[in-house]
Order: structure tokens, then sequence, then C-alpha cells
């Protein structure tokens, strides 16, 4: 099968988050198994050039309507890991993919959907017709309706999408511009509530909804997400629109890339291991230690990674540290923050720190870091408010790091409890987690967790081992993804 990736993110070259992860790891199974795949991606200044091997021309001269006129832009091809990547590059006053950031600016709408207007404009300038077009969350959610209501008379008829959503929170909501920006004319039909206008706000249009109406298959990255975004809050205003459209709407849990995440062989780490032998990451704690010159002994080693976003429990991130500390742990944060007010906490945090000999803040992006956390620590905290799917947790597990979670989205689908879980065997627990969003419940699962590591050092490696079983490669997710593109290819 031929499968054209549209996303606005691809890991290692453009990362701000688990999409660029998903979209190369699920890009690679595919292609190992026989299928022919390739990625679309914007062009932006400050992506890894380093990742990128063989960058070269590949069409030079391509217009895109845009407005009135058209934009020129040029479309490089390059090998990312070995994956074969397309990146269009506008040449207009915007801007658009020159601004030092991925995302975050004003017209963020705007930029994204100049960007699914040319990727579809490539398509068909350059003659790819693939079977699927698989394209995710906001950013590319207008492909489908362009593909729909404009391509598919220009000779793009056969092509089929499916579309996934990493983040129901944020959804593209726009105004009319951009109806008259992508050629979409007749603006009076995108308003009508089946179409594009928002579930709440009649005057805005929602580019989320927008794919969810026109894809002919809708995932998010867990089942339990995809009954949380349905019946619950968490589709944030789109459960009607998923309820609506539930015939072509599942939740497909995401795998991680094993041989990036792979404690065997990690290329980032000082010390390889596996589960038969922990000795390496025993090295690999000193190492960490070492590194951030946390003080030596006999303690559990907490970790956190991830965005510093009010979707990670942010509140319960900072109470971790503090009880980690007082229960004679250590722990370590990687994280970066968008948001003003909680970059400058967390600053102010690593301040007054500083000095402590057991934690270490680590303010920013640094992919070699965090390969280092996963293999140096003994437990990672996940406190989210929502989860989608959740990687770290996997990738914990992965590196015999025992997940500590709240108990939402795909961190139910993926770790359970070592104490209380009834659906499985003690054989095949693999954490701790706890339900409320209050400091006690975070307390008690930690507390079970350190208790143990203290108490029962024997039981706790049982438990890393159990959870080092688990597979959450690629593999099974890719099947699915597979059998719903051969779905909707026969429609
Ligand atoms: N400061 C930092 N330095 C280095 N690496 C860092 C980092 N912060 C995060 N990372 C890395 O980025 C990835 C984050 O994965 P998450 O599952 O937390 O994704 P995120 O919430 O961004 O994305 C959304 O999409 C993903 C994919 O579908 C869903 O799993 C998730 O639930 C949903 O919110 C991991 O590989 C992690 O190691």
């Amino acid at each position: 099968m031929y499968i054209v990736q549209i996303a606005s993110e691809c890991a290692p070259v453009i990362k701000a988050g688990g999409l660029g992860d998903v979209v190369y790891g699920l890009s690679r199974e595919l292609e190992n198994r026989g299928n022919t795949v390739e990625l679309i991606l914007p062009k932006y200044d400050c992506m890894r050039y380093d990742h990128i091997w063989g960058l070269h021309d590949a069409y030079r001269d391509l217009w895109v309507p845009w407005y009135d006129g058209e934009v020129h832009c040029s479309v490089y091809c390059g090998w990312v890991h070995g994956r074969v990547c397309f990146f269009i590059e506008p040449h207009s006053q915007d801007n658009f993919f020159n601004r030092g950031c991925y995302y975050g600016c004003d017209d963020d709408t705007l930029r994204f959907a100049f960007f699914s207007k040319a990727a579809l404009e490539f398509l068909l300038k350059s003659n790819k017709r693939p079977d699927v077009i698989h394209c995710h969350d906001w950013q590319t959610g207008l492909v489908p309706v362009l593909l729909y209501e404009i391509y598919q008379y220009h000779g793009m008829s056969n092509q089929r999408v499916c579309y996934t959503i990493h983040n129901f929170k944020h959804q593209g909501i726009t105004g009319k511009e951009i109806l008259t920006a992508t050629g979409l004319h007749r603006s009076e039909y995108y308003f009508q509530y089946h179409v594009l206008r928002d579930n709440f706000n009649p005057f805005a249009l929602n580019l989320m909804k927008g794919a969810i109406v026109y894809a002919n298959y809708v995932t998010t990255v867990s089942p339990h997400h995809a009954w949380e975004a349905h019946h619950g809050t968490f589709g944030y205003g789109l459960g009607h629109t998923l309820h609506l459209h539930q015939s072509k709407f599942k939740g497909v849990l995401n795998g991680i890339d094993c041989d990036f995440w792979n404690p065997e062989v990690d290329r980032y780490t000082p010390h390889h291991f596996t589960a038969k032998d922990l000795e390496g990451k025993a090295k690999n704690k000193q190492a960490l230690r070492e590194r951030l010159l946390l003080r030596e002994g006999d303690k559990p080693l907490l970790a956190f990674i991830g965005r510093l976003d009010d979707q990670k429990g942010v509140h319960l991130v900072h109470h971790a540290i503090y009880h980690a500390l007082q229960r004679g742990a250590q722990f370590v944060l990687l994280g970066s923050a968008t948001e003003r007010s909680i970059n400058e906490h967390f600053w102010h945090e690593k301040q007054f720190l500083n000095d402590n000999p057991d934690v270490h803040l680590e303010i920013g992006f640094n992919e070699e870091l965090s390969h280092l956390i996963y293999a140096g620590a003994d437990m990672i905290v996940v406190p989210s408010n929502f989860e989608p799917c959740g990687l770290t947790q996997m990738i914990g597990l992965k590196y015999g790091t025992v997940p500590i979670v709240r108990g939402v989205g795909g961190l139910v689908n993926t770790v359970f409890d070592y104490d209380y879980d009834t659906d499985h065997l003690p054989e095949q627990r693999n954490g701790f987690v706890f339900y409320q969003s209050d400091y006690s419940a975070l307390e008690s699962a930690m507390n079970r967790a350190i208790d143990l590591w203290y108490n029962a050092p024997d039981a706790f490696q049982r438990l890393q081992l159990q959870g080092m079983d688990y597979d959450y490669s690629w593999h099974y997710p890719a099947k699915d993804y597979l059998e719903i593109y051969e779905m909707i290819r026969h429609k």
C-alpha cells in the first residue's frame, strides 16, 4: 500500500512532543511491513537539519493557490533516519515557517491551513496518488476537507484519509478568513453546524471538527481516551460530533519505536542493559547523578519528563518533587513550558532548589538527557489531568523504570497497579495508579512505590522486569492502522 503522512512534526527532526514520535515510529513500522510511506512536513528554519540526510530539490516551482493569487514554494526531499520526507518551503512575506519555533504564533491556524493546502497541491502536481493519506491533529485538519471539496475534482478522487487526534484540547478554532485563503468558497455552507462550525461559537470554524466530519476514518491514540472523548468531557466540546460519527471513530493505542528506545543499544546512554542483567541500569543511575550533580546514596530516584503544561498536572508534578524529597528519595525533572507563568514558576523552583543535592530541575528540551533519565531513574511520575495515550510511561517500562500514573486516558490501557489491579494477575502488573487529582492520592501511590523500593527490593525488581516484558512496540498498533487503511480503501 502507498501511504502519505502529512504532519507538523516528525521525530527527531521536528519534535515538540509525542506527535513527532508517533509520526516517525508508525511510518517506520508500516514500511517494515512492506508498504511505501512518504512524509510531508513544513520546512521550519529551526528543525534539526543534522538529522536529515541528502536534502535536495524535489519540486522547484510549486505554486500554491492562496487567496486571490498563488504562493511560490520549493519542495525539498531528504531522509530522516531512513524515512523519505518532503519539506515544503513557501517563499512569501508571511514567512510561515521561518519563525524560530514550530507553534505559538498568532497566525498559527493560517500557517497550517497553508501547509495543508500546499501538501495537497504538491501531491496533485507531482502526480503522487497515495492509497491513504494519514494526517494528524488540528494542524492538518483541513486536509480531508480540501481533498473532498476541491482536490477530488482535479484527479484525486481515489485517495482516502485517516485522521488521528493526539490532543483534543487544541482544535484550531479560527475565523472565516481560512475559507477565503484556501479557496473554500460558499462560507455559509461551511458555517453550518454539521460541517465546520465550532460547536460552541457560531462565528468560528473548527478545523479538528472539519476533519472528523470529512475524514474516512478518525482515531485517537488509546481506546480509553476514545471512550473519554466520546462520552466524557475530554473531547473538549467535540463529544457530540464524535457521537454523530461514531461508526468511523476508535482508539488505537500508540506504540514506541523500540529500536530508538532500547536500553540494549541506546546510543545516548553510557551503559546498556537487558531484563536479564540490570547492572547497566544501576550504572546509568550513577552516571545520571554525576551529570546532574546529585549525591550518591541508597535512595530511589524518581523522574518526570514532559511538556510542563496544564494537561500534565503541573500542580501534582510540583508536589511530587517535594513529596519525594520528604520521603528520602531523589527527583529529576526534565520539561519545557510554552506558557509563561508555568515557565516562570518552574524556573523559580529551580533556583529555590538549586543547592539541594537530591533534586535537579532541567528546564528545556533535551533528547539526549531524556534517554539517560529513562535509563537511570527507578520510577517515572505521570500525574496527568488528561492523557490521550502517553509515551513516557511506555518508554519508562521499556527501561525498567516503574511508572506511577494517574488513571486517565492511555495510562489506563498501559499501566496496571501493583496492589489493586483486579484485571491482571500479580505477575502481569507493572506500576502504580492513582485516580483523584489531589495531593493525597498522588502521595499514596508514591508512598507505595517508595516503600516497595526501600522495604522489598526483590519485589521492586520483579515489578521492573514485569514492566520490561510488555510489548508496547508498533507491532500491534501498525496492524490496527493497516486494517483501517484497507477498510477505507475499499469503501
Ligand atoms: N523536555 C523534554 N526533553 C526531551 N524530551 C522530551 C521533553 N518533553 C517531552 N519529551 C519527549 O516527548 C515525548 C512526549 O510524549 P507524550 O506522550 O508526553 O506526548 P505529548 O503530550 O507531547 O503529546 C500528545 O501526543 C502523544 C502522541 O500521540 C500522546 O501520547 C499524548 O498523550 C498527547 O498528549 C516523549 O518522547 C518524551 O520523552
